[in-house]
């Protein structure tokens, strides 16, 4: 069986899939590591998920403690590691490990794996008090890694433009990708992130692309976005979800989506079987864009940015 995959080229010419079909946090985070809160759901999702044809991307995370079924679902699936892309990330908004060389040292043993596809600073948030190296230490880290190739592609997540700029400063290795809070209801995680990031040839990843399905508001039926949302998924026989994350790809970005119900995490995977108008795309960000936003992650650093979000 063959599947009609997308793939965006990063800066360093390799090509990442358009879209991560299980992201493991957000529904599958857990406070712990232990035997108690394993959770099988998630194995038998990765699992299913490993058995789809195409490079099957995956989304990981030191905080979403979430290794041990990652780690389990790899271990025992068929598909060859280069049909597999694994997207981690360095924790910091809670120093788990020591600094990102042992932190992928780390979830590499746990997941029994010679090399991530793309390991990313989880955020901005890293400071020599907190950490004892400062940002810019943390992205030397991260270009080791690289070098090293236990690490094929480097990134950050929730960068703001400020944050970019310091790592560009001092940078031998661009970040090949910024994953942020993206999609129709926030199109700016903070100020003119998306322009600067495909100025300076960053990809963009969105996490929580499906928030306007997520989270409606109380008059969604008689609202223009979700009429125009369902026209589109009537006319193309897809479903609202499949137009949102195509949305996002039409606008050069990569989506990180996640599900517990397989036949959502199969629609993901089986998403380049249609494609949208150039006009279907621009309504869609014109309609979204008359939204106040809606952020669900990263609250209490970005709510001050909400009135800018919103801003093409
Ligand atoms: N870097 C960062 O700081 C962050 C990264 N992430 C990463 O991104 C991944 C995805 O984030 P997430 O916000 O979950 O992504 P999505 O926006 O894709 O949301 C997925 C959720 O939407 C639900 N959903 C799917 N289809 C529909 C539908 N048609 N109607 C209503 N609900 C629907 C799913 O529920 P159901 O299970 O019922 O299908 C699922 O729980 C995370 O797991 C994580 O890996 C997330 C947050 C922050």
């Amino acid at each position: 069986m063959t599947v009609n995959q997308e793939f965006f080229t990063l800066n360093n010419g390799k090509k990442m899939p358009a879209v991560a079909i299980i992201g493991t946090g957000t529904r599958w985070f857990k406070q712990e590591e232990t035997d108690k809160t394993f959770n099988n759901d998630l194995v038998e999702q990765i699992s299913k998920g490993l058995t789809l044809p195409g490079i099957v991307h995956i989304d990981a995370a030191e905080i979403y403690r979430t290794y041990p079924e990652v780690g389990k679902a790899l271990r025992e699936n068929k598909k060859p590691r280069d049909e597999i892309f694994i997207t981690d990330k360095y924790s910091t908004s809670l120093k788990i490990t020591e600094n990102p060389i042992v932190g992928l040292e780390t979830s590499l043993k746990k997941l029994d794996l010679e090399y991530v596809d793309l390991y990313l600073l989880h955020s901005p948030f890293i400071t020599v008090e907190k950490y004892g190296i400062s940002l810019e230490q943390a992205w030397k880290d991260m270009e080791t890694l690289y070098k090293q190739c236990k690490a094929k592609n480097i990134g950050v997540s929730n960068f703001a433009i400020e944050d970019l700029e310091r790592i560009l400063k001092v940078c031998e290795i661009k970040p090949q990708v910024n994953q942020i809070e993206f999609n129709a209801f926030l199109q700016n995680q903070t100020p003119g992130i998306f322009k600067f990031c495909q100025s300076h040839d960053i990809r963009l990843e969105a996490y929580s692309p499906l928030s306007p399905l997520q989270k409606k508001p109380d008059n969604y039926e008689s609202d223009p976005f979700y009429i125009y949302v369902a026209d589109i998924a009537k006319k193309y026989g897809k479903t609202d979800a499949q137009i949102l994350l195509r949305w996002v790809t039409k606008r050069g970005v990569v989506a990180v989506t996640t599900s517990s119900k397989f036949s959502r995490v199969q629609d993901a995977q089986n998403l380049f079987t249609f494609d949208l108008t150039q006009e279907e795309v621009d309504r869609i960000t014109e309609l979204g864009l008359a939204h106040p936003a809606q952020r669900l992650y990263w609250n209490d650093v970005y709510d001050k940015y909400n009135s800018e979000s919103q801003k093409q």
